[in-house]
């Protein structure tokens, strides 16, 4: 009989370990030792999309995601039921139609920025500026492109990190934080929280046309929930973006094959002014992959949960109330009796399984989908058509470091600007 918390440590000390350990045929769900209450990861892929479309009164988000209400408030990430499904509609109806048309110049021009300077800056840590950088195309999808001022922009940059080190403790804690830990926890808050204020009633009159922010006034909600709902979409679209940028910039700085591979598709992908066409964004099937076995390999949500609200029978055997259910795409999408190298970064393998979830699936599976993945790949192609990147730190690279997301490790890369044609622009 084990100690109800004898998992806990491993779980806080790396979570990416205690997740893949002891997966095996016939054991559908592993018990974890969390808590006083039962907790199973779910590692038969037949289990999880039923589990994730289970109607919400047996099956819903549970205590890990009602930790992030101090944070996040009750916004989407942390509601459920006819609410939870009337904000999702409003952000999908907005992000719909024309998001590639309308975000793959603005974020392009945040892409030229970074990418132009790099040359400049020698040898960098990729995630260094792939973070920030999510940062502010998440920005520019919630306000519209041309906004907020550079102020602002540094306030809510602020506010976020501020914020997300509390997130990544609160969400593996177990017991309650020490006092002096909690002030500090709860002065944070307070600023970060009236700084978003400031920006988000500043910014709401002006939001443009094709922004999530416009989506969002349809709904009425009160400032707070407005502030709430935006910070919450802060921080769920960006640490996820940043960390797999990072990764992104490392294949291509590692393998010139692959990177003259993306940059070909980039060149057929311009229009006559020499930007990316939106239109042709669906063509680009190298830079689409790379972006999704970047995510098979490194999924930045490598683990998600449910709860039990009634008592309920999952592969044959009963479960109480309040049971939690984890399950992993880190642990899916590297498990060996699905993929075959699973360690491997290969192009061309099936992304339809039931073992690739990066995005979880089913009512509550992630709303930016759609603004991520053409991020990535807008990222794969921009850089790999205009730099020669060059890695400067150890081939393979060593394993991210488990918190909220997966944290890449250094990732050290310089570039040189790869067209005369582009230096001359960049000058
Ligand atoms: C590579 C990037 C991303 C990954 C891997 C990712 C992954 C995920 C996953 C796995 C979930 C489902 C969690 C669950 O079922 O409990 C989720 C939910 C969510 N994601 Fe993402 N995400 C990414 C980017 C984004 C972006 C860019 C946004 C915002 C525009 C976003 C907003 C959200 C929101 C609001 C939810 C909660 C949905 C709900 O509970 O109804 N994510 N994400």
């Amino acid at each position: 009989m084990k100690h109800p918390f004898s998992d806990v440590a491993a779980f806080q000390r790396d979570a990416t370990s205690l997740l893949s350990r002891d997966c095996r045929d016939g054991e559908p769900l592993k018990r974890l030792h969390l808590g006083l209450r039962p907790v199973y990861q779910v590692t038969d892929p037949d289990l999880v999309k039923p589990i994730l479309k289970a109607d919400e009164t047996i099956l819903d988000k549970g205590r890990m995601v009602h930790k992030l209400r101090s944070v996040v408030g009750m916004s989407s990430l942390t509601i459920s039921g006819p609410e939870n499904t009337r904000r999702r509609a409003a952000i999908h109806e907005q992000l719909r139609d024309g998001l590639a048309q309308h975000f793959v110049p603005v974020v392009t021009d945040l892409y030229r920025q970074v990418w132009s300077r790099l040359p400049e800056e020698g040898v960098v840590d990729a995630h260094s500026f792939t973070g920030p950088l999510a940062l502010r195309v998440i920005c520019s999808v919630l306000f519209g492109g041309g906004v907020l001022t550079a102020g602002d922009e540094a306030a809510l940059i602020t506010c976020v990190k501020l914020v997300e080190d509390d997130l990544a403790d609160s969400i593996t804690r177990v017991l309650p934080a020490l006092p002096h830990r909690q002030l500090a926890k709860r002065r944070n808050l307070r600023f970060a929280m009236a700084a978003m204020d400031l920006v988000v009633r500043r910014a709401r009159d002006n939001a443009s046309e094709q922004s999530i922010l416009r989506g969002l006034r349809t709904l009425g909600l009160s400032d707070t929930d407005l502030r709430d709902e935006i910070l919450m979409l802060m921080l769920a679209g960006h640490h996820t973006t940043g960390t797999a940028g990072a990764w992104i910039l490392y294949y291509l700085a590692k393998d010139p094959v692959l990177a003259n591979a993306v940059r070909q598709e980039a060149l057929q992908a311009c229009g006559p002014d020499g930007t990316l066409d939106a239109r042709r964004l669906t063509r680009c099937a190298v830079s689409l992959n790379v972006v999704k076995e970047v995510l098979r390999l490194y999924p930045s949500s490598y683990w998600f949960a449910r709860e039990l609200k009634q008592d309920h029978e999952i592969a044959g055997q009963p479960l109480k109330r309040g049971t939690s259910l984890i399950i992993s795409p880190w642990q899916m999408q590297r498990d060996a009796r699905f993929w075959s190298d699973p360690t491997e970064f290969r192009l061309g393998r099936d992304y339809g399984g039931k073992t690739y979830l990066p995005f979880g699936a089913g009512p509550r599976a992630c709303i930016g989908i759609q603004v991520a993945m053409l991020e990535l790949q807008l990222l794969a192609l921009e850089f790999a058509r205009n730099m020669d990147l060059e890695i400067h730190s150890p081939v393979p690279a060593p394993l991210p470091r488990p918190s909220l997301t997966l944290i890449p490790p250094p990732i050290l890369v310089s570039g040189r600007i790869h067209h005369p044609h582009h230096a001359r622009e960049a000058a």
